[in-house]
């Protein structure tokens, strides 16, 4: 009688694509893919083993999930992926549509709006943020490559010799609108200067994965960001987007949980879960 196959959830969003794009997976183990709230589901109800889920609910549920020691998406300062498109002043908001593939961009938006002392009504709706915002919604919180899209749509195009926009980013939607897009990730670094940790690799305590799974991902993770220029090139004909664009959005990424990203985890867990389980990490890398 075989083992279970060791099965495996990505949300399998561009950011990750230095890490999943080149992963060849171990005999045993098969994946399958969706988005942030669907594989944090996956992982909770036991569909999946391991997956990279919104570091939310890993803190959520620290008291039986682990995750790997030196794997994240984080990043120091603006994401350009997780935005709050706004067609008033922060102060201004009354309305805000959130949407319904996010658990930590949700999470962070909640900690940030206590520490600005604001309370719009949050609702869940899904939808382009342009259409939202012409629905009557004052701001729409969007995540992942469709956020990444539209948030070029707003702030593009660059000119020849601009990499990528400075902040504020502010444009005009394809409708005309003035739009404002502020970068969650980029307002956590204002009020904290750490960076923000979106997700992280995570698995239940008594069910951590095989060693072949996680060096399989090592090894694809060097050969992503060793060919960062032929992942951008590849997701950018995707994303309709321009290369150096693609490549400077994943260039920003951390995907090693270093000591700041922990550090950034560990203030968003205070702030976001008062009385979380104590955050348990797997053997480093050649530990255990
Ligand atoms: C940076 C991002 O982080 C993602 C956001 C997540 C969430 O909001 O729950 C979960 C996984 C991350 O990869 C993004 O969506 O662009």
């Amino acid at each position: 009688m075989s083992a279970r196959p060791y099965r495996a959830g990505w949300i399998h969003f561009t950011n990750v694509a230095p890490i999943l794009d080149s992963l060849a997976l171990p005999p045993g183990v098969t994946a399958l893919t969706g988005v942030p709230t669907q594989m944090n589901a996956a992982l909770l109800s036991g569909q999946v083993d391991i997956a990279n889920i919104s570091a939310v609910e890993f803190i959520r549920h620290a008291d039986v999930l682990s995750a790997l020691p030196d794997f994240s998406v984080a990043v120091l300062g603006p994401v350009y992926s997780v935005n709050l498109f706004h067609t008033v002043p922060l102060r201004k908001l009354r309305r805000v549509a959130l949407t319904a593939q996010s658990a930590m961009s949700v999470a962070l938006l909640e900690v940030l709006l206590r520490e600005w002392g604001l309370s719009p009504t949050l609702e869940r709706a899904e939808g382009e943020a342009e259409t939202l915002l012409a629905a009557g919604y004052d701001g729409v919180l969007r995540i992942g490559d469709s956020a990444l899209r539209e948030w070029y749509g707003v702030v593009g195009p660059l000119g020849d010799e601009q990499t990528m926009p400075t902040l504020p980013h502010a444009g005009r939607a394809a409708s005309g609108q003035s739009v404002t897009v502020t970068d969650l990730a980029e307002e956590w670094f204002r009020l904290t200067g750490h960076p923000f940790t979106f997700a992280v690799w995570a698995y239940r305590k008594d069910n951590p994965p095989p060693p072949a799974l996680v060096q399989a991902m090592r090894v694809a993770r060097r050969e992503g960001i060793g060919h960062l220029a032929d992942v951008a090139e590849r997701h950018a004909r995707k994303l309709g987007l321009p290369v150096r664009v693609v490549q400077h959005y994943l260039w920003n990424f951390r995907y090693h949980l270093e000591e700041a990203d922990r550090l950034g985890l560990h203030e968003f867990a205070d702030k976001a879960v008062p009385g979380h389980a104590e955050l348990t990490f797997g053997a480093r890398p050649g530990e255990g």
